[in-house]
């Protein structure tokens, strides 16, 4: 029988949505570690590469983490993995207002989960699952981030207003997520999409 898998967030939303999109189907039993890792700077293989590594350090077993990017075309890809603290300090209001006096709203939500599978000698390996939208003036329910301001391509309603069930079918978090789960179903160990060893 495999270990666990610890999935080391300090974000419960996170948690909630990785439970419910992996479903009760998922070979591997998957426990949770409360702790907000330190990030790096930099682009975000690194990032994540690192976090998982010093997840690891602190595990010493298979572990799971995740980094969220919410990228912005007029910015060129910024605020990119430091949105967390310009949605801490400007609220989805802000983060809707920064795009005033830019026409292109156009913005990309990344998730990219990076594993560890535990042993000395392994490596790190990526599945990040991205989402197009716009950033709107922010509508719906404010219990997951920057989520009211966040509307996907081809759809009226943010991700906040949209049923969770709507939201882990075509999220960001999703595609990564499924990614993952084909990794361990064997599926697309060759799968062009971007799974990565570090
Ligand atoms: O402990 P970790 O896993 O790092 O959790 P975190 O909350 O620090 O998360 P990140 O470093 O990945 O920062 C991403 C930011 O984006 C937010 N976020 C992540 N996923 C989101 C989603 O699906 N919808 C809306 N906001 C999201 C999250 O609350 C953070 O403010
Ligand atoms: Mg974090």
């Amino acid at each position: 029988m495999s270990k666990p898998i610890t999935f080391v967030t300090g974000n419960a939303k996170k948690l909630e949505e990785l439970v419910a999109i992996l479903g009760t189907e998922f070979p591997r039993k998957i426990q949770n570690k409360k702790i907000d890792l330190p990030e790096l700077q930099g682009e975000i293989d690194d990032i994540c590469t690192k976090k998982a590594l010093s997840a690891y350090n602190l595990v010493k077993g298979p572990v799971l983490v995740e980094d969220t990017c919410l990228c912005f075309n007029a910015f060129k890809g910024l605020p990119g993995p430091y949105i967390k603290w310009f949605l801490e300090r400007l609220g989805p209001e802000g983060l809707h207002k920064m795009l005033t006096g830019y026409d292109d709203k156009s913005a990309e939500a990344v998730c990219t989960f990076a594993y560890h599978p535990g042993g000395e000698d392994d490596q790190v390996i990526l599945f990040q699952g991205k989402t197009k939208g716009e950033i709107v003036s922010p509508r719906g329910p404010r219990d997951f981030g920057w989520d009211p301001c966040f509307q996907p391509k081809g759809y009226e309603l943010t991700y906040a207003e949209m049923k969770k069930e709507e939201k882990n079918k075509i999220s960001h978090r999703y595609r990564a997520l499924d990614l993952f789960r084909n990794h361990f179903n064997d599926k697309d160990e060759e799968s062009p999409s971007k799974k990565l060893k570090h």
